[in-house]
């Protein structure tokens, strides 16, 4: 399979809960390219249950869109100077200044979560970014995110 964007993440930025290699009690979320969108697939273990067990705690949702968009950001960044993550040149990072999550119906537990994100709009510093989590082909939770160019 393809390398992840989160796979050239620098060793010090790779710690996070949700997608850093380097966590190792983390989630490693992997995030995709999808044509001109993007993707990520994630199946939560059985302790990330939330009121009921057999439905997903809406923190870890929330974990998981602001993952993979930020990093989406990234790569939507990168493509607009048409290069690839990991190409060579000054990597282009960033992270989430505002997320906005609506949980439109419960998320079950056992099924593998997609995650897609799309390109709304960017300007020079930020990129705002839709994102959506589904189950069972239904999307169970959208999102908007607007990502700030992280400043090395
Ligand atoms: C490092 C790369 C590796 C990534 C690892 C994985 C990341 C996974 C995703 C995450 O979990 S990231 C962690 C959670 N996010 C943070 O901890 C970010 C904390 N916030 C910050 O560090 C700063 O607030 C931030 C860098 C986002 C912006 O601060 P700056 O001082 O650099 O910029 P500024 O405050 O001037 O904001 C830049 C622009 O964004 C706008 N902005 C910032 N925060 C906003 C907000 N919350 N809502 C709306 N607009 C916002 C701001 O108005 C401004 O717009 P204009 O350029 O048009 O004036």
């Amino acid at each position: 399979m393809d390398a992840a964007f989160q796979d050239f993440y620098a060793e010090k930025f790779s710690h996070c809960h949700g997608c850093g290699k380097n966590n190792p009690a983390g989630h490693h979320l992997k995030s995709r390219w999808d044509g001109d969108d993007t993707i990520a697939r994630f199946l939560p273990k059985p302790e990330y249950s939330g009121g009921v067990p057999d439905h997903v705690y809406g923190g870890l949702i929330a974990s998981l869109l602001d993952c993979h968009g930020a990093a989406s950001a990234a790569a939507f960044a990168h493509r607009a100077q048409n290069r690839e993550m990991g190409s060579e040149g000054e990597p282009i990072r960033y992270v989430t200044a505002s997320l906005k999550v609506d949980f439109r119906r419960p998320t079950p537990m056992g099924i593998e979560l997609v995650i897609k994100g799309k390109l709304r709009s960017m300007d020079e510093r930020k990129v705002w970014v839709d994102l959506t989590l589904s189950a069972n082909g239904e999307v169970c939770a959208s999102g908007e995110m607007l990502a700030v160019r992280y400043r090395q």
